[in-house]
């Protein structure tokens, strides 16, 4: 195709070196790991987590997570709807293009909208996107509010804030849940066993 987007005449170049043989350099599959959930819910902690518990098995990963993002690649994006769309859908193609190079690529945003997200998942070959969703309430959330933003957003002082005055949509269909069992949350290293498990059983930490 020579017309994408707003390019015109451009064309694609294959490179020797494909996905598989990365992949069998590395002895893993190379997939996404999306963690979606309110602000404060435990994306971050999951991703650093999950992180150092691959590294401990050997395999390669490596975390996009949504605030630090924000402080290079997307730091021209606000959080009205169309940047968060623009936010989600960049990381999307980013993570692609990890999960190509052959790693467990573990992106955590709060990315709110439904279809955002299903737009990434619609980037992968089928299977490759694995949804986790911190299925945190809102009240725990607010009562860890380890930035004070919640505060704030109560205070009128941030406008938009996900969860208070803008949507969260969570997930229908995603492949991993992680809530509280008796008002208990699971601690951070037994949340990355969960994933870790999940990646090991679909075949994930192996070549194919
Ligand atoms: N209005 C508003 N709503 C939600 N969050 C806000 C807002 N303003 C600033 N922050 C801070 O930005 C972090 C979320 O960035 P993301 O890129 O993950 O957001 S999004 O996916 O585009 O919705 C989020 O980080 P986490 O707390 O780690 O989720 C907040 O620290
Ligand atoms: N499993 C957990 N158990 C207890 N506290 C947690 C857990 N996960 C995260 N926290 C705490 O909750 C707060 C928010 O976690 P964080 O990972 O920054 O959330 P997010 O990235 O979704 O904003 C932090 O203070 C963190 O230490």
């Amino acid at each position: 195709m020579s017309t994408v987007g707003n390019s015109t005449n451009i064309f694609w170049h294959e490179c020797p070196v494909g996905k598989l043989e990365r992949q069998n350099l590395l002895n893993q599959r190379g997939c996404v790991v999306w963690i979606t959930g309110l602000s404060g819910s435990g994306k971050s902690t999951l991703a650093c987590s999950l992180g150092r518990e691959l590294h401990s098995r050997g395999k390669l990963s490596y975390v996009l997570d949504g605030d630090n993002l924000r402080h290079g690649l997307n730091k021209n994006l606000g959080f009205s709807p169309e940047d968060r769309t623009e936010n989600i859908r960049r990381v999307g193609e980013v993570a692609k293009l990890f999960a190509d190079a052959g790693l467990i690529c573990i992106a955590s945003l709060i990315s709110p909208y439904r279809k955002d997200r299903d737009a990434c998942r619609a980037m992968l070959p089928d299977g490759n996107f694995i949804e986790v969703f911190m299925n945190m309430p809102l009240e725990v959330c607010e009562g860890r509010d380890p930035k004070g933003l919640y505060k704030l957003a109560r205070a009128g002082k941030i406008k938009g804030f996900t969860g208070i005055d803008d949507p969260y949509e969570p997930p229908l269909n995603c492949e991993i849940e992680i809530q509280q069992t008796d008002g208990v949350c699971p601690a951070p290293n037994e949340m990355a066993g969960q994933v870790a498990s999940y990646l090991g059983e679909k075949g994930f930490l192996q070549e194919q």
